[in-house]
């Protein structure tokens, strides 16, 4: 059984007084299936349509058309059963009011009747000492860590967690990579969407890109990275930038993209092409100053996708 399961999903929202009569696809006609046990991260630019996927999971919003599944339930007529397997991390709501953080741990382990020790959730997010603070004296970090506590309440099976590095610092998004990678340890299946790549390519067994309400790619990053045809990234510093050697570079075959900065030269291109790409330069009337290789980052992958280069 997947955890998450889309079938023919589509979201249309209509548009209120000057706009009336307009309306906006978010979704359109999206298949997704989240395989039980896996990190899966969920990609796109603005606007791609992520959160509204996350409300349709949740059941926050309903589709215009499609059917939803979560862990075996479908959302619509059965979202007890999955809020309560369900943990939680909500882009853009923090907690509000004059309860500490602690008061917040115990009234969500009250209300999934879980049998957690709030100071252990308080401990591993890395909040101990603040517990006992009102949240409305808290940092957005530590905002972020007491939801992220809340959303690991009950130990769920799903967690779905929307943009959770939101207002971390590097430690906290530290913390956030590692607890991410014990759930899945301890069986849960993690749902996240993210806009920090380095965050993404540091935990996530798949990863789903959506541009414009549809899928774009879904696999392993080292999937994408074969099928985008880009594995590896040549950066070479010269002297001066050639104008006619970037071309020669250009046309290499296994060449899928070429980015100057000043007189840095940055080459996204297939395994083989790497020693033709850095002999070209080196050349050239310019003296090469310096050249790293390295495979292609998630960050280069989504831009190629994104743009519709790859395909
Ligand atoms: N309640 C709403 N009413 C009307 N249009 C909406 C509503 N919510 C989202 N949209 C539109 O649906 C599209 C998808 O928005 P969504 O918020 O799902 O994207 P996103 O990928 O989460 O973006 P971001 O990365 O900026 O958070 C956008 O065109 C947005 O303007």
């Amino acid at each position: 059984m997947p955890a998450i399961e889309l079938r023919g999903v589509t979201k249309r929202y209509g548009r209120a007084g000057l706009f009336r009569g307009r309306s906006v696809t978010a979704l359109h006609d999206l298949d997704l299936t989240v395989r039980n046990g896996e990190i899966f991260g969920f990609l796109g630019p603005n606007g791609a349509g992520k959160s509204t996927t996350i409300d349709i999971l949740l059941d926050y919003t309903a589709p215009t058309e499609g059917s939803v599944r979560v862990l075996g339930h479908d959302v619509a007529t059965e979202s007890t059963a999955v809020r309560e397997r369900v943990g939680v991390l909500p882009d853009g709501y923090g907690p509000i009011g004059e309860r500490t953080g602690r008061e917040h741990v115990e009234f969500a382990i009250e209300a999934k009747d879980a049998a957690d020790d709030p100071d252990d959730l308080i401990e591993r997010v890395g909040m101990r000492g603040v517990g006992d603070y009102p949240v409305e004296q808290y940092s957005k970090g530590m905002a972020q860590r007491l939801m992220l506590a809340v959303a690991l309440v009950g130990n769920p099976d799903l967690l779905i967690l929307d943009e959770p590095s939101t207002g971390l610092d590097p430690n906290g998004a530290r913390t956030m990579r590692r607890i991410v990678r014990e759930e899945n340890e301890r069986g849960a299946t993690v749902f996240f969407s993210s806009h920090i790549m380095e965050q993404v390519e540091a935990v996530a067994d798949r990863v789903a890109i959506l541009d414009g309400g549809e899928l774009v790619a879904v696999d392993t990053i080292d999937a994408l990275r074969e099928s985008s045809g880009s594995t590896a990234t040549v950066t070479i510093e010269l002297s001066t930038i050639p104008g006619d050697a970037l071309d020669r570079v250009r046309s290499i075959e296994g060449v899928t993209g070429l980015r100057t900065d000043g007189t840095t030269v940055t080459v996204a291109c297939d395994d083989r092409a790497k020693a033709p790409v850095i002999a070209t330069l080196h050349g050239s009337v310019a003296d090469v100053t310096d050249v790293t290789t390295s495979e292609t980052s998630l960050e280069e992958l989504f831009e190629t996708y994104t743009r519709g280069v790859a395909q």
